[in-house]
């Protein structure tokens, strides 16, 4: 992987492991900053405010949060240590509601727990802070295996675009929309890639853009409304974005404008590929409208990114954060297991 961009550690467990590490990505592009998250109001701050963002970086940053959280408890007796378990995790999982990997990640670590109500705390600690590590270890090696799989059908030379950022910043390394970018530089593909801005939080221009261009990648940073014209022009093959939670019928949750942009490629022939863990789908989820769509502070939109405003002080703004693309407008899911094409009845297969 790309020694500049590995270098760069989007989420990690302090040496002592008294704390979460983390790449606070509001201070991208300008200022590497590393902040400690040492208590559940730090993690779940953290996560809200997307210091630390994308699903599997999300979930990997709440079952390292509830695990230095739960060293904190004191309690001897499992009963006891369970009910503070519980309150941290409902807090953690309040944080964001969108991106199935922040629950499912204390899902996991919550099992732990219960499947093992004779242990000492002491042991229990450690089988959490293992559980923690597989989950951020899982995550790395399915972001390889992404890239390979959807590097299969791409070719050297290929225009890119992408929405909002699915790269190494947003998983534990390497990224998912981005691992097949990652790994076609390394091979010299020679891609071209157009990121959408992606506003109102800027993802695509602060982070996309941040990282490939640091990784010495071909990218051309775009407005969000100027995806048509470089797909009308013949600039772009293949439009890869990342995933927030996919429904079981294939519906797919990710950043606002994801749907907009499927629609653009659908209309100009070009194929539209999901790309995210097995970890992201949610099979109780049975479609798109089952999903809850994450509703952010209209400042967002109106002052907080911006030096001055920009819209007038008191107008309404609406802010989801997600949209859903519907399956029928999605080429293919591409996740560590393969490759499915719709109907989408066997993605985690
Ligand atoms: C690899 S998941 C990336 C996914 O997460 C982003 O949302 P946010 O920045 O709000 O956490 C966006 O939907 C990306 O596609």
């Amino acid at each position: 992987m790309n020694t500049i961009i590995a270098a760069l550690k989007t989420v990690r467990l302090s040496e002592d492991a008294s704390a979460v590490i983390i790449l606070d990505q509001t201070r991208l592009p300008g200022e590497e900053v590393y902040v400690s998250l040492a208590s559940a109001a730090e993690v779940w701050n953290a996560i809200y405010k997307l210091k630390v963002r994308g699903a599997p970086a999300i979930g990997i940053a709440a079952a390292y949060g509830i695990y230095v959280c739960s060293r904190q408890i004191q309690a001897a007796a499992f009963d006891d240590f369970y009910r503070e378990f519980l309150k941290i995790k409902d807090y953690l999982a309040s944080s964001r509601p969108t991106a199935v990997n922040l629950v499912a990640a204390l899902n996991r670590m919550e099992k732990v727990v219960t499947g093992h109500p004779d242990l000492p705390v002491a042991e229990l600690l450690r089988l959490l802070h293992a559980e923690s590590e597989a989950i951020r270890a899982e995550d790395a090696a399915a972001c390889r295996k992404i890239g390979e799989n959807c590097l299969s059908l791409l070719k050297p030379g290929m225009g890119i675009l992408t929405h909002c950022n699915a790269g190494h910043l947003a998983v534990s390394e390497y990224g998912t929309a981005l691992a097949p970018v990652y790994l076609g530089e390394e091979r010299g593909y020679g891609f071209k890639v157009f990121a959408d801005e992606t506003r109102p939080l800027l993802q695509g221009a602060r982070l996309t853009a941040y990282e490939l261009h640091k990784a010495g990648v071909d990218v051309t940073l775009i407005c969000d409304n100027m995806a048509s014209i470089v797909m009308k022009k013949g600039w772009v093959q293949a439009v890869v974005v990342g995933c927030d939670r996919i429904a079981a019928n294939g519906d797919v949750a990710n950043k606002i404008g994801t749907s907009g942009v499927a629609i653009l490629a659908r209309h100009y022939g070009i194929p539209f590929y999901v790309l995210g863990p097995t970890s992201t789908i949610d099979l109780a989820c049975p479609d798109g409208d089952s999903i809850v769509i994450e509703e952010r502070s209209p400042d967002e939109i109106t002052d907080m990114w911006y030096t001055s405003r920009m819209a007038p002080e008191g107008v309404k703004a609406y802010n989801p954060a997600f949209d859903v693309t519907s399956h029928d407008l999605i080429t293919a899911i591409i996740t560590e297991k393969g490759i499915a094409y719709p109907p989408f009845n066997d993605m985690c297969k």
